[in-house]
């Protein structure tokens, strides 16, 4: 396993005790305040010694305080992304970029300076000082430069939690190609389940100090019986490939085989991405439906019927497009007799997903 975390520390009244290993790729950890997020992170920077901790990442061990070990923070050599970007007010963009920076141990590394500039678009900031650059400029400035400290991991602590959704829409696809171009383990603290959708290989889930589960995002998110930001928040991650660009604005997608049209998606033909679509968008029929306005249709089979406590219900289906869940009243699961194995029909209308809700992958 490329991060493998053990810690526990007790606080006067809150004891966490947290467990979890995650393969290469992005890592969200997940939780709502106080859930211990916080001290997970310091216990990975080396910020203050926790109880107990066994931590290693790519094998390498930061901390183990029963054999005594524990590198110091200096020492760990990570990468910081925070939620503020903690430039230096008085050095330019490329001042900031360079600090800190190491050189390059072998020829095949990939993290040069010019290739991190023009990744992040940083071209034609290099001379201005933070005071004149905008926070998701800022931001990006901090992907920067963390990465060209080469560290051996990222940790990116609610990165854009200070940004307005227009930038933190600007902001999420530098960290995918952080993600899907440099082979670094990322860890990533959020509390938004748009993020996690976006950018999770792996989604570890806190709650109250503790692992309430851990899994790959798709398979997280799309369990109905995991609701941790609210029904609202439930839907399914498809995996899908950019087909074509029509005229009239739409892009068509394949997803397993299933055609789904979707607002004009700003990637190139071929590309691999995947796609959003929440439970409440999802409306069920079970004839295939005719004399409709809504261009996806994927038919599919009813794989669980769960029944909330409110009127509402969340039915998951398998179709060729992948595990699809939707949202319905318990009184349409009962009008419609909605039941495991039946054959039915998802129907998405295309403009329910917004362009943020389609990602690399
Ligand atoms: N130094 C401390 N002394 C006592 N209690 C602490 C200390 N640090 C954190 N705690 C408590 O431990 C719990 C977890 O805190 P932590 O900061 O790890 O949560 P978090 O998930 O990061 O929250 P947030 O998203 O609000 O930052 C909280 O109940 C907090 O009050």
């Amino acid at each position: 396993m490329t991060l493998s975390v053990q810690v526990s520390h007790k606080f006067d009244g809150f004891e966490l005790d947290v467990s979890f290993e995650a393969p290469e790729g992005l890592t969200v950890l997940f939780g709502a305040s106080g859930s211990g997020k916080t001290t997970v992170v310091n216990a990975v920077a080396g910020l203050g010694t926790p109880d107990q901790a066994r931590i290693s990442v790519n094998g390498r061990l930061l901390v183990e305080t029963q054999r005594g070990i524990n590198l110091p923070a200096y020492k760990r050599e990570i990468g910081y992304v925070f939620q503020e970007a903690r430039l230096f007010p008085h050095l330019n963009v490329r001042k900031n970029l360079l600090y800190g920076r190491r050189m390059a141990r072998n020829r095949s590394d990939k993290i040069s300076f010019d290739r991190v500039v023009g990744m992040l678009g940083l071209d034609r900031l290099l001379t201005r000082h933070p005071a004149h650059l905008s926070g998701g400029e800022k931001q990006r400035v901090a992907i920067g430069r963390a990465l060209l400290s080469r560290p051996k991991m990222i940790l990116a602590d609610e990165p854009l939690a200070a940004l307005d959704e227009r930038r933190k829409a600007e902001i999420i696809p530098y960290f995918e190609l952080l993600r899907d171009e440099f082979s670094l383990p990322i860890l990533y603290v959020s509390h938004s389940i748009a993020e996690v959708a976006r950018l999770a290989t792996t989604v570890v889930a806190l709650e109250r100090g503790a692992v309430s589960r851990v899994g790959a995002a798709a398979e997280v998110l799309g369990d109905p019986a995991f609701t941790p930001a609210g029904v609202r928040a439930v839907g399914a991650i498809l995996d899908a490939r950019v087909t074509r660009h029509h005229d009239d604005g739409l892009t068509e997608l394949d997803a397993g085989g299933a055609a789904l049209f979707l607002p004009r998606i700003p990637k190139t033909e071929g590309s691999d991405v995947r796609v959003r679509v929440a439970a409440h968008d999802v409306i069920l029929s079970r004839d295939a439906p005719k004399g409709l306005s809504a261009l996806n249709i994927l038919r599919g089979t009813i794989v669980a019927v769960r029944a909330g406590e409110g009127p509402g219900a969340i039915v998951s289906l398998d179709t060729q497009a992948g595990r699809v869940l939707a949202r319905v009243t318990r009184r349409s699961v009962q009008a419609m007799e909605l039941t495991e194995g039946q054959v039915i029909h998802a129907v998405v209308k295309s403009v329910a997903v917004a362009p943020e809700d389609v990602g690399a992958r």
